[in-house]
């Protein structure tokens, strides 16, 4: 049994969005005030939709944010699976707007081709990351690091120094670029953002078991490096 990160519980999906954008925004503030800089890595997915329109409307210096994603799928930036589309969309509007994004598709035709041009254009990125913020699927996935994908890629994914790897899930659609286990772990913060009873259970299997392969988000679960802060609601 792994030992288990701050869990915060919330009645409804609204308080705990409420509460995990105060958060964020204080600590992208702290960071600006303490460094002239923050970065903040978010995720795509159904989840974090409000979380991202009540960030968006925060009075932070967000010229000095830096922003990127957990993860991308190798679709155009204007496909309705894309992330970045979502978070154009979704965060950098309101006041967000003036924020600096760099998204992790490039014109490379894969990720494979395409992932040493996506690493370096985060090199400018002020590191360790202050803020990150990733999902979790119903199959124990965070970031693309799929449970379904080849076992090689995913081993990769949690062990190399890369900060980003390439990854094509067995069973869910688009080839992948995804920040690696190294490249989530460096960083200050990290919270994982789940809602609903069926992430709940595939949380707590997660702290039950003990194979990373199975699990994928036991990889941030199950480390004393950077402190996580699991924010769940029904
Ligand atoms: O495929 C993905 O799924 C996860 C979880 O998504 P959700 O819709 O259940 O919130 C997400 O964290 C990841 O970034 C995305 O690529």
């Amino acid at each position: 049994m792994i030992k288990e990160s701050v869990f915060k519980s919330f009645d409804n999906k609204a308080a705990l969005e409420t509460q995990l954008a105060d958060r964020i925004a204080n600590q992208l503030q702290e960071a600006v005030d303490a460094r002239g800089k923050a970065s903040l890595v978010v995720s795509g997915g159904s989840t974090p939709l409000k979380l991202f329109e009540l960030l968006s409307k925060k009075a932070i210096d967000w010229n000095d944010v830096y922003i990127t994603l957990a993860d991308e799928r190798w679709v155009d930036n204007d496909h309705s699976d894309s992330n970045e589309r979502l978070v154009r969309n979704n965060l950098l509007q309101n006041r967000a707007a003036s924020a600096k994004f760099c998204g992790l598709k490039n014109m490379y035709s894969s990720p494979y081709e395409g992932q040493i041009m996506t690493t370096e254009q985060l090199t400018h990125f002020p590191k360790p990351f202050d803020v990150v913020v990733l999902g979790m699927g119903n199959d124990g996935h965070t970031c693309s690091w799929f449970p379904c994908a080849d076992a090689k890629e995913l081993e990769h994914a949690l062990t190399s120094d890369d900060l980003c790897v390439a990854v094509t899930p067995g069973n869910a659609p688009h080839a992948r670029i995804s920040l690696s286990k190294a490249g989530i772990l460096a960083s200050r913060q990290i919270y994982l953002h789940i809602v609903g009873e069926q992430k709940l259970d595939v949380y707590r299997q997660a702290l039950a078991d003990n194979d990373s392969s199975e699990m994928p988000i036991r990889a941030v679960l199950d480390q004393h490096k950077t402190p996580v802060d699991v924010y769940w609601s029904a």
